[in-house]
């Protein structure tokens, strides 16, 4: 790889002895990762091996993922650069946290997040592109949250919502990428020297945001994929000086996990508590993590509102005909909002959602027809198969064509809706129908497993 002039001089300044360990690792081959999903109920992947876990991350292995398997169709598993874990696992969230994934898109770090969540508490995940948003909310719907709402806004929109109300916030910043070099070569292109400082600014707008949003005695984990010590170091250094309640909290470093480096800063001996992950040293693309600390206090601002149910008669007697169809235990009506035509299933205690740009309100039940509900998708990918009535189960070769979207027979199966389960995995609803399974496989996600 081409790695510009100034980039090498840069880096053999800062890094002296290191520098040629550094940039030679720019030669190597990424390193690709996957986490194991733990809300699918213990099930464990078939097409891909947990031979090399992770060290430092609880769902993590070394591996290429293969989309077309159903350990990644089913959100079973979750495609990750193995550096990337260390920043869900840093947050670590409780099932009780109200927690904000500020810069969410594609969704690494939102799905390793609810990992730890247990489908408990609130889990904001926000992008501000709209394009990734809606990426990032089929990948929250994959990875079945129902604690998750998908928003699309920006930082500064977002707080005014959302006032000292997170306890645990990652900003997981858009920055200069150059961890990003191995894995996408385009993204050398547009380096430039000046490119680090003009991130910085807008990482510090995005930290302000978040700041205002922090609860007292909240914790806010800052990453970037990038090395440069104007998106790192010395923006931690801005913050300290800025933000006097604000501290740093050291890191568990593991082999490998180097110290964050004052002496590229300010030098306040506080910057060494954050991390750096160099290609060099660890199995993957490299990283820059650090871990703050709001001091408790007072809160300032007043509980928001609870959002409140929204279904006309009407609505709510359509989705109560397939509900007792196929879910044992009924949602509480209060749990429900009407969106468009689209009915969800809010997370518990959901602050008014007022006008705010929202994606996903929550588990999307399905779409209300002419007449009639249809189930979808999402709603079969939140739960596990014991949650629905009369499961079909389905062999893999069914499994492959129900992802093509074609028909297929059952024996012994009542009329009407049934959630589909393959390998102990839900993934999907089909409409029986005189034991033929019709396909509801959105039309969008289809594919041929093998080439016919
Ligand atoms: C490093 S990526 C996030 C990766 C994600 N956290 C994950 O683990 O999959 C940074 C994200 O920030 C978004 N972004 C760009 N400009 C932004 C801004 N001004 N404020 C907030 N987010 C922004 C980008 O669209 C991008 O999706």
């Amino acid at each position: 790889m081409q790695l510009p002039t100034a980039f090498i001089q840069k880096y053999t300044e800062l890094l002296g002895e290191e520098a040629p360990a550094f940039l030679a690792a720019f030669e190597e081959q990424p390193t690709r990762g996957f986490r194991v999903n733990p809300l699918k109920g213990g099930q464990t992947p078939t097409a891909h091996t947990l031979k090399e876990p992770v060290q430092y991350c609880s769902f993590g292995y070394y591996g290429a993922v293969d989309g077309k398997t159903l350990d990644h169709q089913s959100g079973l598993i979750y495609s990750q650069e193995p550096s990337a874990m260390y920043v869900g696992e840093v947050a670590h969230p409780q099932p009780q946290d109200r927690v904000l994934d500020l810069c969410a898109a594609p969704g690494g770090k939102t799905t390793h997040l609810a990992s730890f969540m247990a489908q408990g508490g609130l889990l904001v995940s926000n992008e501000i592109n709209r394009k990734r948003a809606e990426i990032l909310a089929e990948n929250v719907e994959r990875f079945g949250l129902q604690n998750t709402v998908v928003t699309n806004e920006s930082p500064d929109s977002l707080e005014k919502y959302f006032p000292e109300f997170f306890n645990v916030i990652v900003v997981d910043a858009p920055c200069s990428g150059e961890g990003m070099f191995r894995k996408d070569h385009e993204a050398v292109q547009y380096w430039t020297p000046d490119y680090p400082a003009s991130c910085a600014n807008r990482q510090k707008k995005i930290l302000q945001s978040a700041l205002k949003m922090l609860r007292p005695g909240g914790r806010l984990i800052y990453s970037t994929c990038t090395f440069a010590p104007e998106e790192d170091e010395q923006n931690m250094a801005w913050l300290l000086q800025n933000y006097p309640d604000m501290q740093m909290v050291p890191i568990k470093k593991f082999p490998g996990m180097q110290d964050g480096r004052p002496e590229w800063a300010d030098g306040n001996p506080q910057l060494k508590a954050a991390l750096r992950l160099f290609p060099h040293q660890v199995r993957g693309e490299g990283h820059f993590i650090a871990q703050l600390q709001k001091a408790d206090g007072q809160m300032q601002v007043k509980a928001p509102k609870p959002q409140k149910t929204n279904l006309n008669r009407q609505q709510k007697q359509d989705w109560h005909k397939v509900e007792g169809q196929i879910l044992k235990t009924p949602i509480p009506e209060s749990r429900l909002l009407v969106f468009g035509d689209y009915l969800y299933a809010m997370p518990a205690n959901l602050p008014q959602l007022a006008n705010l740009q929202v994606v996903r309100p929550g588990v999307n039940l399905g779409r209300y027809k002419k007449n009639r509900f249809e189930p979808g998708l999402p709603l079969a990918l939140a739960n596990q198969p014991e949650a629905f009535v009369a499961p079909v189960q389905l062999t893999q070769a069914q499994w492959e064509n129900y992802v093509h979207g074609d028909t297929f027979t059952v024996s012994e199966v009542s009329n009407g809706w049934h959630v589909l389960v393959c390998r102990g995995l839900t993934v999907g609803f089909g409409k029986v129908v005189n034991g033929t399974v019709k396909n509801f496989y959105p039309k969008k996600l289809r594919f041929a497993v093998r080439n016919k």
